[in-house]
């Protein structure tokens, strides 16, 4: 978990940090000042992306908007990422979608009450459902095998890449060429929104699941004011979704503790420039690790503790200005999606505390769930979550 042992070679040696791994010099930063000045001091010139082996051979050359370098051709991208794809309007144009597909989650979950479900893979699919349904008009035929693929491609590029850490070696450069893809960045467009907005929000619904089986007092207070807020309708839909206040807090906790990118995705600076300090040469990769960042105490009390209560009176916010909570990054490269992934992760929670109580399965004690993540530039829950749901019918 690189994170993990960035977090602890932080504690020995700093905030800002300078790892050479192989040719390249990588400056790690690990605390909210510092990437105050790498994303909003020093923003355009941290706003590239470095090139990296995997970008030429999943994203079609770095052809699509995560990894292309900042340029003319990524302003495009993002002009009609923000403007039209991802923008409130066209996010609500989605809702029925969305609906609909909770809807059969909840379904198929009510068919199964009392016996094991496995609701890592009932969200994952059902989340998959939709960004289908919006991406490409319908939800694909091969599911499994689509969501089995994205998981391995985030799985590598995690992987530390000889190629990327030796860029001079020849042999490199050759295998590089050999993959030059052709322009197939529509498809890859399609597929980044795919798999960015489907294992991201899926882990940040398990993950919030996960931390409430632990803490169930958490959970039946979210359940409490989801089911006053409905209990006139009778179901659950997007339209009060704003009232949930205290849901929004359990989903920010949960960004807190398990930002689904907890390196944010790397940057590199133009120039040479100067942060705290140190003389940062020109074409370094900033790394900027939100989880320890979340899970530092000097900047949260009982920091490691899931306490949904500690966003209700504070005006917190993901949306890249508070550099204590930055899950979605900030600055010009901060993620288009927010819009995109806030009803994603509230309508499942409130579907699925509204309708069932949850219980562990008979022979498993609360300090078994295991709570490790898996590998990859993106993580998320490395067990399955399996738990039995009761129907509720008050
Ligand atoms: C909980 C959900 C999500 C989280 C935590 C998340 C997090 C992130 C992070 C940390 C970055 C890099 C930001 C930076 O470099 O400062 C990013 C970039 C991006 N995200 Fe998300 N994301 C989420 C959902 C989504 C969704 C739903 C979509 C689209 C449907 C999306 C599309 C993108 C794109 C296109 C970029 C690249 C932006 C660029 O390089 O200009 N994300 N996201």
């Amino acid at each position: 978990m690189p994170h993990h042992r960035l977090r602890d070679l932080a504690a020995k040696y700093g905030p800002i940090m300078h790892l050479k791994l192989g040719e390249v010099s990588n400056i790690v930063v690990t605390s909210p000042e510092i990437a105050y000045e790498v994303m909003k001091t020093h923003d355009a010139n941290f706003a590239n992306r470095p090139e990296c082996l995997f970008a030429k051979l999943f994203a079609y050359n770095a052809t699509d908007i995560e990894f292309s370098p900042c340029g003319e051709y990524w302003r495009q991208l993002r002009k009609i990422c923000t403007m039209e794809l991802l923008s409130s309007k066209r996010v609500q144009s989605f809702r029925s979608i969305r609906e609909d597909e909770m809807s059969k989650m909840v379904k198929t979950i009510c068919e199964s009450e009392g016996s094991i479900v496995n609701l890592s893979e009932m969200v994952t699919l059902t989340t998959y459902g939709i960004m289908g349904r919006v991406a490409i008009g319908k939800r694909s035929t091969n599911q499994k095998v689509l969501i089995s693929t994205i998981e391995e491609a985030i799985l590598l590029s995690g992987e530390l890449w000889v190629t990327d850490m030796f860029p001079s070696t020849r042999m490199i450069q050759l295998m590089r060429n050999t993959y030059a893809l052709p322009d197939k960045s529509l498809l890859f467009h399609l597929q980044e929104m795919i798999a960015g907005g489907g294992e991201t929000t899926s882990s940040v619904v398990v993950w919030a699941m996960a931390e409430m089986m632990k803490k169930h007092e958490v959970m039946e207070q979210a359940q409490a004011e989801i089911r006053k807020v409905y209990a006139s309708k009778g179901y659950v839909d997007e339209s009060e979704l704003h009232q949930l206040t205290y849901l929004k807090a359990v989903i920010k906790e949960t960004l807190r503790l398990h930002p689904p990118v907890p390196l944010l995705m790397p940057r590199e600076s133009r120039e040479s420039c100067k942060i705290n300090e140190y003389e940062i040469p020109a074409k370094s990769k900033v790394m900027i690790n939100v989880w320890a960042i979340g899970r530092d105490s000097k900047y949260w009390t009982d920091a490691e503790s899931f306490k949904p209560e500690r966003f209700l009176n504070t005006s917190y916010d993901f949306r890249g200005t508070d550099f204590q909570f930055i899950p979605f990054g900030s600055g010009r490269r901060i993620c288009p999606g927010i819009a995109f992934a806030t009803p994603n992760m509230e309508l499942p929670l409130a579907q699925l505390l509204y309708h069932f109580d949850w219980k562990l399965p008979k022979e498993m004690k609360i300090e078994e769930l295991d709570m490790t993540e898996s590998i990859g530039m993106s993580i998320k829950k490395r067990d399955d979550l399996c738990l039995i749901p009761i129907i509720c019918m008050s």
